[in-house]
């Protein structure tokens, strides 16, 4: 190496030296140098962690839910992180059939540990959110048992959980054809009823009726629950779910008939491609009649649809179940991200420096708060309205169990919107995020680009963003068509008093005035009702009310976002309104309530002038507030993402380190690149000394 890059090399280390004063040896492999090495237990974040104004323990236990979900939670997350077995920083360089077979691995890992422990299903849960790998345990049972348990039958349920849960059978959701995944009524598969041998008859007619993208259907489930036409007396019944098996029990070998593999690599390394996503064909294979999930309709020997008083729509229950768990899990990952940018945010400095002393931190920079601290807020914007929805679905699953369906429509309604609504939020978050740990954040060893990876199709699966809001506007347009003789409930009440949501406008004066949950919720409720009875209108203007839904859909579309944008500002205000114990904790989080609202008022201003309900002057004030508040999260950001409890290894990032040792441990991590194993390149001799040994010909060059 010339002096150059010593000199190079030297000015970076005094740099860093100047940030993380407590360097004191680093050796710089490779280059000869002898330099100094970091103290190992230094906790740079310890001044930061000072600051805090509120208890994070009590904060912990907020974000958890309670006690027993937190020390459950902390326990699950402590098991995986003290195994070797799942370590997973080498996985964006394995090659495809590595990684599937270390996720085969982790995955019967993570099982003994179930079994040997007697772990819960709730805490079991836990463990495999911790092992951090997509698999195919997911949609085993995520969607698999699901399925089972909320279109079975009461003797269906007893002859297939109980394997499913031991898992000696492995399931998994093939709804998605190459065809058709938003349309389901579009789907081609049939399953025709042979009254000779009382038995289905599943079959791919088509190419485009190959099933395509079912998780863990590629490589690893030995049975699926298979969407596809009912075909009774030559006649179509609609789309059901059918138990198929795929493979042997023995050896694994596809069954007759069945032709099954893996799409193929997806976005990202690493990432998603851990999971098996499968391709599945049948040629005429035959199931027995009692494969077919009955709770809605049943076939009878006889070749006789009965309908019990089940509706229909329940043939979609799995979906709902699983956007219920997908909006949780927007918190989580929007935290992750969230955790990462700010710790770094801390570390990092840039500029400012006067008379050699530090620069400053990144984090003290406004625009960096005004990008950063908005996405802190969703984080636990999202949590508390995930914490509701759960609510929601076990109170819409009792109902269903006692034949009381009154409440499904709007649990689609929720499921859909929040869905679409947190999901799309958290991937442009997570890139967000990437772009607030400025280059740092392109490594992969920030955690930043696989969590993106595997997180993005999350705006796509289990029914696709748009198509999921358009489903949330049918409903809105459906309550302000029925306002005149139907009373609107739960998330639509404030429907109700759309009279004067149309008529007061916005009474806030001074900034201040904006600290008033009264003030935010009437501002969001007044927006939202204005848009949807403004697409009423509008709607009514047509004589094909399908032809007007299609052509006003980006409209439909705004106003369902909008909607959605209250439910979760709402139920932050109502959760504030609860006993939240511990020094300082609901007065953080009230903080944390008034950026999420405000923030989305800024970004949104267009609708809230244009319905009338806001002056340019009251949409300035909510801004000047906003500023106030960011630095007032400001002595409190590094223990609000601490609370989050997130062991270093699930944040799987050396940004997001809970010591903030970021600079010694990024150098150390590039030296255990592969491609620095030698100091010569692999094909220097064969492709570049030939260049630059080359004699040139002419001149010029
Ligand atoms: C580094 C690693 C880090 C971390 C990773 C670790 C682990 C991973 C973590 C988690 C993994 C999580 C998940 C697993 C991953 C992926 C799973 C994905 C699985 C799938 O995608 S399954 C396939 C999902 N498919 C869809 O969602 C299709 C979308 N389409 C539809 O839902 C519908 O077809 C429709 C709603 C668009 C229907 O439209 P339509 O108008 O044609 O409808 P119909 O005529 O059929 O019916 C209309 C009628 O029904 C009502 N309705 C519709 N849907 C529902 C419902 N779900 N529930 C109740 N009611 C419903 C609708 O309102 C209409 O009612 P109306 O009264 O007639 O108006
Ligand atoms: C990683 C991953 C895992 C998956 N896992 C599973 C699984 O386990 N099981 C399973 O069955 N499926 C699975 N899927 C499939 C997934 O559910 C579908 O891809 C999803 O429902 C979207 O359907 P589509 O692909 O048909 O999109 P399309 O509907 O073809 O969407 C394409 C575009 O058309 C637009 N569009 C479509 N319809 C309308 C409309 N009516 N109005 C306006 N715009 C419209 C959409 O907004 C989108 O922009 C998975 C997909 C992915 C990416």
């Amino acid at each position: 190496m010339g002096l150059s890059g010593i000199s190079l090399l030297t000015t970076t280390y005094s740099l860093i030296l100047q940030h993380q004063s407590l360097l004191l040896c680093l050796r710089a492999k490779g280059f000869g140098l002898d330099l100094k090495k970091d103290m190992e237990g230094v906790d740079y974040l310890s001044d930061e962690r000072k600051k805090a104004q509120f208890d994070v323990e009590a904060m912990k236990i907020a974000w958890a839910g309670s006690l027993e979900a937190f020390q459950l939670s902390d326990r699950m997350a402590k098991l995986v992180a003290n195994d070797p077995a799942f370590e997973k920083f080498t996985r964006p360089m394995l090659g495809r059939k590595e990684l599937i077979k270390n996720t085969l691995r982790k995955a019967a890992h993570g099982w003994k540990l179930i079994v040997d422990l007697r772990l819960t299903e709730e805490e079991a849960k836990w463990l495999r959110l911790y092992i951090d790998e997509p698999a195919y345990t997911d949609l085993h049972w995520g969607m698999f048992i699901p399925a089972i348990e909320g279109q079975g039958t009461e003797e269906q349920k007893k002859k297939w959980l109980p394997l499913a849960k031991k898992m000696q059978i492995i399931g998994c959701y093939a709804q998605t054809e190459l065809g058709h995944g938003s349309n389901v009524q579009g789907l081609e598969t049939t399953a025709t009823f042979d009254p000779q041998t009382d038995e289905f008859i599943m079959h791919s007619p088509t190419l485009t009726s190959s099933k395509w993208w079912p998780g863990g259907l590629g490589k690893a489930s030995t049975h699926a629950v298979v969407y596809a036409r009912l075909i009774v007396g030559g006649e179509f019944h609609g789309v059901h779910g059918f138990i198929v098996q795929l493979r042997s029990l023995d050896d694994h070998s596809p069954l007759p008939g069945v032709t099954v593999g893996d799409i193929g690599m997806k976005f990202g390394n690493g990432a998603y491609n851990t999971m098996d996503n499968g391709v599945l064909r049948f040629d005429h294979v035959r199931i027995p009649r009692d494969q077919m999930l009955m709770r809605v309709s049943q076939v009878t020997r006889e070749g006789k649809i009965m309908q019990s008083d089940v509706p229909r729509q329940l043939i979609y229950g799995t979906m709902v179940y699983v956007r219920q768990t997908i909006v949780a899990d927007a918190s989580k990952a929007l935290s992750r991200a969230v955790c990462i940018a700010t710790r770094y945010s801390a570390i990092r400095r840039q500029f400012g420096s006067r008379n050699g002393g530090p620069e400053t931190q990144v984090i003290d920079y406004k625009t960096q708060q005004s990008r950063l601290f908005p996405l802190l807020a969703s984080a636990y914007a999202f949590r508390f309205v995930g914490e509701w929805l759960k609510w929601l679905y076990t109170d819409v699953k009792e109902r269903l169990a006692a034949n009381d369906f009154s409440t499904l429509p709007e649990a689609h309604a929720c499921t859909a919107g929040l869905k679409s609504l947190t999901t799309s939020f958290t991937a442009d978050g997570i890139e967000e995020c990437r772009k607030l740990c400025g280059g740092h954040g392109y490594l992969v060893s920030s955690g930043l680009p696989e969590l993106f990876a595997v997180y993005i199709p999350a705006c796509t699966y289990e029914g696709d963003n748009v198509v999921l809001l358009l489903q949330v506007a049918r409903f809105l347009v459906k309550t302000v068509s029925e306002l005149g003789y139907k009373k609107p409930v739960g998330t639509t009440a404030y429907m109700g008093r759309v009279a004067s949501l149309m008529q007061n406008n916005c009474a806030v004066q001074t900034a201040e005035g904006w600290l008033n949950p009264g003030a935010v919720v009437e501002a969001f409720e007044s927006r939202a009702a204005r848009m949807a009875v403004r697409c009423g209108q509008q709607l009514a203007k047509y004589e094909n009310p399908e032809e007007g839904f299609a052509e006003l859909s980006a409209d439909l579309v705004e106003a369902s976002i909008a909607h959605c944008q209250l439910i979760v500002v709402s139920k932050f205000i109502e959760k504030l309104q609860q006993d939240i114990p511990g020094k300082g904790v609901k007065q953080t989080l009230e903080v944390l309530c008034y950026v999420y609202a405000l923030f989305l008022l800024h970004k949104h201003q267009g609708d809230f002038l244009a319905t009338g309900y806001l002056t340019p002057k009251q949409a300035s004030l909510a801004n000047d507030q906003l500023r106030t508040l960011y630095s007032k999260v400001r002595p409190n950001a590094i223990t609000l993402v601490d609370s989050f409890n997130y062991t270093d290894h699930y944040l799987g990032s050396i940004l997001g380190r809970y010591d903030g040792n970021v600079y010694p441990k990024l150098y150390e991590a590039a030296w255990k690149d592969p491609l620095n194993d030698s100091d010569v390149v692999d094909g220097f001799y064969e492709y570049v000394q030939p260049i630059l040994k080359q004699k040139l010909r002419t001149a010029k060059l």
